[in-house]
């Protein structure tokens, strides 16, 4: 079994084969159920999603301390995928923000667990891709919201001094809610860390970044390059969050190249930002295989003293810019994915997504840096497909609990193994 949710509704960017053989159950709930203010949670269905959970909770004056950048991406994918975000320094993986799932067991029981209750089902749920239960209920923590970010900018030159400051930055949690570090060239990049603040009277202008006229956040943050002053500037909370969906990333300047042009900006651009299920439900074969070929989308997760050897890698095989580089900490644990020591660890997801500029590249490549990634004992993001073989696999993330946890839900016959729905073979 799998859930019904079509490929073309899901934040990736090849279709899920096994959709087709699978025996698809719908689980389209998409509600919040209720706000708790005295437990400081909210309760909602997983198909709900971030664009339209996070402005209810801002109304009601809350938030959840890790709030994705893209508003079409669903709790229930979070939570079954994985999701980070420039809070992750302080509050981890999305899913570690959560306290209580409800799951569908195989034979149709439900399932509640939490750190007290089934603790061992809760810790296994994380990343374990539908293959162990349907979601149908999850409890999030919420913190109150305040109105603005005060968001620094700093432009910093070579990767060794990136490196030193974000480490730095990461640790100075009572000043920095939000840290995120935009590498534009092998040399050069901007730091950005934040604040959430309700500002005072004197604030004289607030940059509403959000507006359908305002330029690309990736630009805007490029910009402080060619001043290299360090800027400062207070941002509409909303607007902060959702900074990255109109443009994409920086995916869309290869659909809509003169999408920042100031002409379109402001005559067309109420008309982003672009739904990812519409150009997806209307993508042709050839543009598919485009992107297949001559296209990069991948994130890995490292440990944070190793951006520069990795940066480094990256350029060399792929030379993609811009890189994004979002700090999180992982916990020790017992589920797919935690830090391999016995303590908490910095790390950072590294994304890159573009057109390879290399003379040689080959999408097989990806298994090279996957193999890379491994040595360093770091793990990749899985919503893009993986090349690793099954040991490989097995090696990067830890199946012990996962695999007792399929005996005891007797899920074998039922759902297929996380493999079976992330290897290249599975996404298409
Ligand atoms: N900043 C970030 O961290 C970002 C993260 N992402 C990635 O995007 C993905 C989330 O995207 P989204 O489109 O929301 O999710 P998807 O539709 O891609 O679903 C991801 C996985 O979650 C499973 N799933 C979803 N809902 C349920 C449920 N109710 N019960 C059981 N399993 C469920 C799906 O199962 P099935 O296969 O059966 O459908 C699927 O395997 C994650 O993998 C995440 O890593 C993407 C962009 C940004
Ligand atoms: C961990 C983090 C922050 C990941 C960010 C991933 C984004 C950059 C990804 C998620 C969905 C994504 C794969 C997508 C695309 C680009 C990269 C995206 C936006 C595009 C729009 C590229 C063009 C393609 O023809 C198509 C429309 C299918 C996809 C859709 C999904």
């Amino acid at each position: 079994m799998c859930t019904a949710r079509p490929s073309w509704r899901s934040m990736t960017i090849a279709d899920m084969a096994y959709k087709k053989y699978m025996y698809n159950i719908d689980v389209h709930l998409d509600g919040i159920v209720s706000i708790n203010a005295k437990t400081q949670t909210v309760r909602v269905e997983p198909g709900i999603t971030m664009g339209r959970l996070i402005p209810i909770l801002i109304e009601s004056g809350w938030t959840v301390p890790v709030a994705l950048d893209m508003e079409d991406l669903t709790i229930g994918g979070l939570v079954m995928g994985i999701g980070l975000e420039s809070s992750s320094h302080k509050f981890g993986l999305f899913h570690e923000t959560c306290t209580r799932y409800e799951l569908i067991t195989a034979n149709g029981d439900l399932i509640i667990c939490s750190k007290s209750v089934n603790a061992d089902i809760f810790e296994s749920i994380p990343y374990s891709y539908g293959t162990l239960g349907f979601l149908t209920a999850v409890d999030i923590q919420i913190i109150p919201a305040k109105k603005y970010v005060k968001l620094k900018y700093r432009p910093i030159r070579t990767l060794e001094k990136m490196e030193s400051r974000l480490i730095v930055e990461t640790s100075d949690l009572e000043h920095n809610d939000f840290v995120e570090l935009l590498i534009y060239n092998k040399e050069e990049g901007v730091l950005m860390t934040g604040k959430m603040t309700d500002g005072n009277k004197d604030i004289k202008y607030v940059n509403r970044i959000g507006r359908f006229y305002k330029p690309w956040f990736f630009k805007h943050v490029e910009s402080f390059l060619l001043t290299w002053k360090i800027g400062e500037e207070y941002i509409p909370l909303k607007d902060y969050y959702f900074r990255h969906n109109k443009s994409l990333f920086w995916e869309i300047q290869d659909i809509i190249p003169f999408g920042n042009h100031p002409v379109f900006r402001y005559l067309l651009g109420w008309l982003m930002p672009a739904k990812v299920a519409l150009l997806k439900l209307t993508q042709t074969d050839t543009i598919k295989q485009l992107y297949a070929k001559h296209h990069f989308i991948d994130d890995f997760i490292l440990p944070i003293s190793s951006l520069k050897k990795s940066v480094q890698q990256f350029h060399t095989i792929l030379n993609i810019y811009p890189i994004w580089v979002c700090p999180t900490i992982l916990r020790p644990g017992k589920g797919l994915m935690h830090s391999p020591a016995t303590v908490n660890n910095m790390y950072i997801d590294i994304g890159l997504y573009g057109e390879p500029k290399v003379s040689k590249y080959n999408p097989t490549i990806l298994r090279d840096l996957e193999i890379f990634v491994l040595k360093l004992k770091g793990f990749k993001m899985m919503y893009a497909g993986t090349y690793l073989n099954i040991d490989e696999f097995k090696t990067m993330f830890d199946h012990r609990l996962y695999d007792r946890i399929r005996q005891n839900l007797r899920c074998k016959s039922n759902f297929p193994e996380v493999y079976d729905k992330v290897n290249r073979k599975a996404r298409i």
